[in-house]
């Protein structure tokens, strides 16, 4: 197993938490590196936060290569996760190979993708060829015109043991890691100690092995935060007075400063 993946293993065996967070592009990247991040995870995400579009389906594998190598570049010692975007997977295991393929040459070191059981075939085929998978069950952006909104999952008992099924089939087949989004903190921390895989939790309580978040929810950059989100700056409001200062010091002539030459 690759070194810094068995890291990840180590610390779970451990107990020792590790964080995630997503980044789009090389500086971005570069502050998370220099901050001890543990990984980084290029989400198709950035067609919300990025983008501003309303959901992240229309975010291509192009795209995603693009924002891949960006990040790549600034990683460091951080693990680079890449999603898989909508339609470029779900037809099944030749169909996210070459998909994976994709993301691999742009840097990433595992790719992620959304689904539970029905995942495991494509899970399996990938993992037995080279590449390191992350899976992500619970609520499953990519999903959400199914849903109409993005919902918490695993809330009745059904659906919770329909989720727990799918952790043990995605890690059978081989997923070296497993994002659990907006589930019962009851319910996440059950996967985690029944997986010998780490878990990478969202909204999902403490007791997943790793977080994640949303780099532009973490450094307030957005209007508007998931629920769970902690802004750790309102990052909007200090760029917001850099601008407004800037305007006013070209409007008054403090800058530029008159040269003498
Ligand atoms: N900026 C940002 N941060 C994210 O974490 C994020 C995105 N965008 N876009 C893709 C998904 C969507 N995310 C979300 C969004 C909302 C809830 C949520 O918990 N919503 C409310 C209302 C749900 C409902 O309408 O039923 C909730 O209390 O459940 C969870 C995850 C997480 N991801
Ligand atoms: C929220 C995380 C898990 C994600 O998939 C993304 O940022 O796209
Ligand atoms: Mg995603």
């Amino acid at each position: 197993m690759h070194k810094r993946i068995a890291r990840w293993f180590q610390d779970k065996k451990n107990g020792i938490k590790r964080a995630v967070v997503t980044a789009y592009d090389h500086p971005f990247a570069r502050f998370a590196a220099a901050a001890g991040v543990h990984g980084i995870l290029v989400g198709d995400s950035l067609g919300m936060v990025v983008a501003g579009a309303p959901d992240t389906l229309a975010v291509t594998l192009e795209q995603m290569a693009y924002h891949t190598q960006m990040v790549a570049r600034a990683a460091g010692d951080c693990l680079v996760f890449a999603d898989l975007p909508f339609g470029t997977y779900e037809k099944g295991p030749e169909q996210a190979w070459d998909a994976a393929v994709t993301l691999l040459r742009a840097g990433a070191d595992v790719i992620k993708l959304e689904g539970g059981a029905e995942m495991a075939p494509t899970v399996a085929f990938c993992t037995a060829r080279g590449i390191n998978i992350c899976a992500h069950i619970g609520l499953t952006p990519q999903r959400v015109r199914q849903w109409g909104s993005f919902q918490r999952q695993g809330t009745s008992a059904e659906s919770a043991r329909r989720l727990q099924a799918d952790a043990e089939t995605l890690a059978e087949a081989g997923a070296r890691f497993l994002v659990l989004e907006a589930v019962p903190d009851t319910l996440a921390a059950r996967i985690t100690r029944d997986l010998t895989i780490p878990t990478i939790g969202i909204g999902a309580g403490p007791d997943t092995d790793a977080q994640v978040l949303v780099m532009h929810d973490l450094l307030g950059l957005g209007a508007e935060s998931p629920p769970f989100a902690r802004r750790y700056i309102e990052g909007g409001q200090v760029m917001r007075d850099a601008l407004a200062e800037y305007v006013r010091d070209v409007g008054s002539g403090h800058f530029p400063p008159r040269r003498k030459v």
